[in-house]
């Protein structure tokens, strides 16, 4: 506002201009303010998704090692139960076939006592990459524990399974087990395969079976595959 004389009005006037001045500066120091505070805020949201995405990451990671079995890098017996149950129930409603295999290493104690609990966790480290070289992404594979193995086969028949069992024992047994020590050993295995049929109803029943089966290769002299179905083996 222009001021000029010497009056009242000159001096309401100089002090309009003074209080304009001062709140035109509160204005801009304001402004200052927001833009720093809206930079901070870019800062922390950036800041956020990074770690979001760190704690993400971990989740995963946690959960994969949780169902992962840390000598072979197969899945675990956990995995393999968590899932057997949900591909179990499906198989029954649709009527499609699935065979569960249980693999169990030949006199594996003898490994360990001869050569070493190192060379025996070579021995499954290496049948594990066997394992995973042999098999569908569609298949699960899991070490149970020990020298145990097991396999989930969706939509496979008996037949199949056995032909599926009977490849990895061949591929294993042709298979030149090089121990740290530079020995190199032989593998066998025996192996049980069971069919899901009209007269196993739970998932108990089928691992039943399977196991029977495997108790059965083992019987009959080991490094062999045996099938069941409907209590018959084959
Ligand atoms: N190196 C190693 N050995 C293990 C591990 N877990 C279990 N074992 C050993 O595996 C051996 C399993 O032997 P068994 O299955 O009882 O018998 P086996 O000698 O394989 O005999 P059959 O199965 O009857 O042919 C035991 O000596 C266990 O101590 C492991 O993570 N690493």
């Amino acid at each position: 506002m222009q001021v000029s004389g010497n009056d009242e009005l000159a001096d309401l006037a100089n002090i309009f201009n003074k209080v304009q001045t001062s709140l035109y500066m509160h204005q801009q120091q304001l402004k200052a303010r927001v833009q720093i505070a809206d930079e901070n805020l870019t800062k922390v949201n950036h800041e956020l998704t990074l770690r979001s995405k760190e704690l993400e990451q971990m989740v995963a990671l946690s959960q994969r090692l949780a169902t992962t079995d840390s000598l072979t890098g197969l899945h675990n017996r956990r995995f393999l139960d968590e899932n057997l149950g949900s591909v179990f129930a499906q198989a029954k409603r649709h009527a499609d076939s699935l065979c569960l295999v249980l693999l169990d290493v030949d006199f594996f104690k003898q490994i360990n006592d001869e050569h070493g609990h190192a060379a025996g966790d070579v021995v499954l480290k290496l049948l594990g990459d066997l394992i995973r070289w042999n098999t569908r992404d569609s298949d699960i594979s899991a070490r149970m524990g020990g020298d145990e193995f097991a396999f989930i086969l969706p939509r496979t028949p008996a037949a199949q399974g056995k032909v599926f069992a009977e490849n990895l024992l061949e591929r294993t047994r042709s298979h030149a087990f090089v121990i740290p020590n530079g020995k190199i050993l032989k593998v066998t295995l025996s192996l049980g395969v069971a069919e899901l049929s009209e007269d196993i109803y739970s998932v108990e029943a089928l691992y039943g079976a399977a196991d029977k089966a495997l108790y059965e290769s083992k019987h009959r002299g080991r490094n062999q595959v045996t099938g069941i179905h409907k209590n018959e083996f084959f």
